[in-house]
Parts: structure tokens; C-alpha cells; sequence
């Protein structure tokens, strides 16, 4: 009988013990937080916990730089130390959203990290990564499995926990959030739009919506995968609050924005942002163990767990 156990970057632990606690029910799945050490010229030095046969590690890969080069040095401690197979559970995964290059001379990020990580572990998996030209998240990972879970349902059974009114239009702030709106709109029996957006820069957009009568006088919650610089979520609300929308609130898989800027949401007309825990954030409302674990239980086949060791 091979072993399996639990392995995550410092700043997913929580995520990661919550992780550990659904998948190993009955099992006590062992579960250790990868052991990071600045030298005072900004290497890293990474300790990892003895490996198991079958080793999932757990980073969420937002501020990925630093985090890359610890998933590196992890993965080659656990190789030689005789972990047969390793498995990513990135719940937010990096440079997804470089999918060609817009300029020339642009590096395409989305290629290069899925060639890097394939040559570190067996199989990916993450949660509403941005594909939004890319069709299947096997384009990125030709050559090892990789499954791009939804959170939707997660998001959903939440909302409906709470009580939504049934007159709340959802919004797709642009064309790339459609297939999580209608999703979402479809487990919520909810009516949905579509905005247009055009991108100027970092941290500018416009924001058109087709039929400006919609949202008079009922609520809106805007529904999206990201929030980074939070242009868009911004721009989207005056736009929503300009057309008569008596509420407005959002709903989000990975928050990548500082928690200060909340204030700077409140201040476009946004009452709430619910994000799920995909990134550790103060936002955070949605748990994604249930998803995660549902993913990962064909990794306990016949295995059984190895003893935590701190
Ligand atoms: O406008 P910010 O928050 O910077 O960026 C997030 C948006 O940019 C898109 O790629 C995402 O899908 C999301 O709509």
C-alpha cells in the first residue's frame, strides 16, 4: 500500500488544513506547511516535510514570483526524497491571462508556466483559471493531467444560502466573464447580462452595457473570476448605479486586490464583495474545500496516510 499526504506553501496553510480535513476523513491525511527561510540577499531556502508516495502540494499561486521558485525547490526535496507523484492544488493559478503575445517581443506567460510547472509535478489542479482564448486547460498541460475546476457551485449554494432577491440581475462585467454568469445564472434561476469592455491600460476601462433600461430599479450583483487592479468592478458599478440599480454587490473567485481598496469600491456604489478562499483575503466568504476534495479523492485509491510529523 502506497502513502499520501499534504503539503503546503506558508501562506495557503488554512486553505490547505481545511483541504486535508474534508479529503482525509477517516484517514487523518498528513498534512505540514512547507518551511520558507529568507537569506539576508532574498534567496529562499525551502525544508520540506518527509514525502509520501503520492505528495499533493498546496500553493495558491498569487505574488507568484517568490512562490514559484519555493514549488521548484519543493518539488526536487520531495522527488529525491522519493515521492512517486506530485500534484499542484493551485486554486488561483498564475499568468493565465497572457494567452498570446498582444505586442511583439511579449512573452506568452500562459505557455511558459504551463511548461514549467509540467516539469515539476503529475497533475494540476485549479479553480476558474482565465482561458479565455485557450479552450481546455490541456492546452496548457499538454503532456500531464490537469482539471480547471468551477467554483460556481460553490458560489452558488453560498448565495442561495443567504437568500438572494429573485429580482437581482447578474452582470458579466465583459465578454471573458459570460461563461461564469450564465452558469451561475442558470443554478440560480437569475436573469443576466453581459457588459462590453474595452481595456486601455493596467488600471483603465470603459465599460458599455447594451440595454441601459435593465437594471432600473432592481438589484445588481456583478459576478466575475478576477479582481486585480478592480478597474473593472469599479468602472461596471457607476455604470450599474448610473442605469438605476437599487443595489449593487459582487461575487468573485480569486481577489488578487489590496484589502484597503474596498473603501474605493464602497466609494463607486458597491455595498459587498464576496470572494472565495482560492486566495487568503479578507473578502473571503466561499470555501472551496468541498470542490477541491471532490477533485482529489481518485488520489486515495488504495493509499494510505503518512504520519503528520509536526
Ligand atoms: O480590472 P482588474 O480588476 O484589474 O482586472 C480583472 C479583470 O480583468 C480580466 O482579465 C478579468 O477577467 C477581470 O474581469
Amino acid at each position: 500500500m502506497s502513502t499520501i499526504a499534504l503539503q503546503a506553501l506558508p501562506s495557503g496553510a488554512s486553505a490547505a488544513k481545511r483541504l486535508a480535513a474534508r479529503l482525509g476523513v477517516g484517514l487523518g491525511l498528513g498534512f505540514d506547511e512547507i518551511a520558507l527561510h529568507r537569506f539576508p540577499d532574498g534567496e529562499l531556502r525551502v525544508t520540506v516535510a518527509p514525502a509520501a508516495d503520492t505528495t499533493i502540494l498546496f500553493a495558491s499561486l498569487d505574488q507568484p514570483n517568490d512562490k514559484l521558485i519555493a514549488l521548484l525547490f519543493a518539488a526536487e526535496a520531495l522527488r529525491r526524497d522519493g515521492a512517486r507523484r506530485l500534484v499542484l492544488v493551485a486554486p488561483y493559478l498564475c499568468y493565465m491571462r497572457q494567452d498570446i503575445a498582444f505586442h511583439p517581443g511579449e512573452a506568452i506567460s500562459q505557455r511558459a508556466m504551463g511548461r514549467l510547472l509540467a516539469t515539476l509535478v503529475d497533475r494540476v489542479v485549479t479553480v476558474d483559471a482565465h482561458l479565455h482564448r485557450t479552450p481546455d486547460i490541456r492546452s496548457v498541460f499538454p503532456d500531464i493531467e490537469a482539471e480547471n475546476l468551477s467554483a460556481m457551485p460553490a458560489i452558488a449554494d453560498a448565495l442561495a444560502a443567504d437568500g438572494i432577491d429573485p429580482a437581482t440581475v447578474l452582470i458579466g462585467p465583459d465578454a471573458e466573464s459570460e461563461p461564469w454568469v450564465n452558469d451561475l445564472a442558470g443554478r440560480l434561476r437569475l436573469q443576466h447580462t453581459v457588459a462590453r469592455k474595452t481595456r486601455h491600460g493596467d488600471r483603465s476601462v470603459d465599460i458599455d452595457f447594451a440595454d441601459p433600461m435593465l437594471l432600473a430599479g432592481r438589484p445588481a450583483l456583478m459576478v466575475d473570476d478576477i479582481v486585480s487592479s478592480g478597474a473593472t468592478l469599479a468602472v461596471a458599478a457607476r455604470a450599474l448605479r448610473a442605469m438605476g440599480a437599487t443595489a449593487i454587490d459582487a461575487v468573485v473567485t480569486h481577489a488578487l486586490f489590496p484589502a484597503a481598496m474596498v473603501t474605493a469600491f464602497n466609494d463607486a456604489g458597491i455595498r459587498s464583495i464576496r470572494s472565495t478562499d482560492s486566495v487568503p483575503h479578507p473578502t473571503n466568504a466561499i470555501a472551496l474545500d468541498e470542490v477541491l476534495a471532490a477533485a482529489l479523492r481518485s488520489e486515495l485509491g488504495t493509499t494510505r496516510s503518512r504520519e503528520t510529523t509536526r
